[in-house]
């Protein structure tokens, strides 16, 4: 079978042409990056490209700006998932690509440019060469925020095409091409996002005594707020509160009557986001008490846990381990956060990190993965499907 696989594979590649093809589609949406449930147009190139496609065996279904895409198998006994993401940050870039992004303030700085053309090479190639098994390619919008797996997991569209098993990258500027890292169990951290609004009496800033100024308030919180890990989280435990933006007041000499504080929350298990989040309340109340302010605290968009099915990951990590030019390296969990978290709650799976190689690392407008890792996804991939959708009872 794998002589049979290297073979059409081979065929397919003809001579860097995969490479090609799908270098220039993931330009092609480099240049178009959009924001969570904004993504019109790349849904729109995805479908037209997929309209080239042979359609004999193809369903496609859209659910908002994500697609559903069947491919049914000759004698499909299970259903086998891919998914997706597809939408970008509100980063402005600074890569200096000829191809870069048209939308000036946004960027694909996650690599979700990446992990579209590497589905779109996996469609393409099990159009032209069906196996016994259905595949559900799913493109899941708004990763970065607010979550487009959740959503998307409760469609009708989901529960009748529903896969027995599912599979993501996602890209890792910090390995070199060629490598792939994953583990058994838990990946990724559960997320919480963090919005703060406090209000107190702004006025003149020659009057500090007649006002409750909240840059001073807000300053506090988050100094406060560094606490949390180091003093109420288990040392052998892990977590993250970060800051990502602070934003106050309105010109040079008027005290702040308002500040926001926006970041995010990283734990390894639900119970310590549950304890994390119990002390930040508590310690909004003093500052509230403290600073005679109203607080207000929203959790916005929260991600379950990346969690690998540990048979699959095994099987996954020796298959991978036996090809070419591919290094399999056993990582620790990361503190990042992915909504197929909530996919890997419900259908067995696993996702693994696509080694990108670049200097400046994910959500930095510099971010430049090198494109050679696209083939070595469609080239593992595909073969990864083949042999479970023929393999597998
Ligand atoms: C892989 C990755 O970078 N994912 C994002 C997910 C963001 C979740 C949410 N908006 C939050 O900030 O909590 C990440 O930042 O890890």
């Amino acid at each position: 079978m794998d002589v049979i696989h290297a073979f059409v594979l081979s065929n397919f590649i003809k001579g860097g042409k995969l490479v090609e093809r799908f270098i220039k589609v993931r330009r092609d949406l480099h240049r178009i990056p959009e924001l969570g449930f904004q993504e019109f147009k790349t849904q729109k190139y995805l479908l037209d490209y997929l309209s080239t496609l042979p359609q004999a065996n193809l369903e496609i279904k859209t659910w908002k700006t994500g697609i559903f895409v069947k491919i049914n198998g000759q004698s499909p006994r299970k259903v086998i998932g891919y998914r997706a993401d597809i939408d970008g940050l509100p980063i402005t870039e600074e890569t200096g690509y000829k191809f870069q992004s048209e939308h000036v303030g946004n960027m694909h700085a996650c690599g979700h440019d990446f992990h579209m053309s590497i589905a779109l090479g996996l469609i393409t190639y099990f159009t032209e060469n069906p196996i016994s098994d259905d595949l559900l390619f799913m493109f899941q919008p708004a990763e970065e925020g607010p979550g487009g797996a959740e959503p998307m997991l409760k469609t009708d569209i989901m529960q009748e095409w529903k896969p027995d098993m599912v599979l993501a990258l996602h890209v890792a500027p910090e390995y070199p091409v060629g490598t792939i890292a994953t583990k058994e169990g838990l990946l990724f951290a559960n997320t919480s996002e963090l919005f703060i609004d406090l209000k107190g009496k702004g006025g003149h800033a020659a009057y500090p005594h007649n006002t409750n100024d909240m840059i001073i308030a807000a300053c506090n919180l988050v100094t406060q707020l560094q606490s949390i890990v180091s003093r109420n989280v288990d040392p052998l435990d892990s977590a993250v509160v970060t800051v990502g933006k602070m934003t106050g007041g309105t010109v040079q000499n008027i005290i702040a009557e308002k500040a926001r504080i926006e970041g995010t929350i990283r734990t390894l298990s639900p119970e310590s986001m549950a304890k994390v989040k119990k002390r930040l309340l508590a310690l909004v109340k003093g500052i509230e008490v403290g600073y005679e302010c109203e607080v207000t605290v929203d959790f916005g968009a929260m991600y379950h846990q990346v969690f690998n099915d540990a048979t699959l990951t095994r099987e996954f990590m020796e298959f991978a381990e036996q090809l070419d030019k591919v290094q399999v390296v056993e990582c620790k969990e990361a503190m990042t956060g992915e909504d197929f978290g909530y996919m890997l709650k419900e259908i067995p799976g696993l996702m693994f990190w696509l080694g990108v190689g670049s200097e400046y690392g994910l959500h930095h407008s510099k971010l430049t993965p090198d494109e050679g890792a696209i083939e070595t996804a469609i080239s593992l991939l595909s073969r990864y499907i083949e042999f479970k959708g023929t393999n597998d009872s």
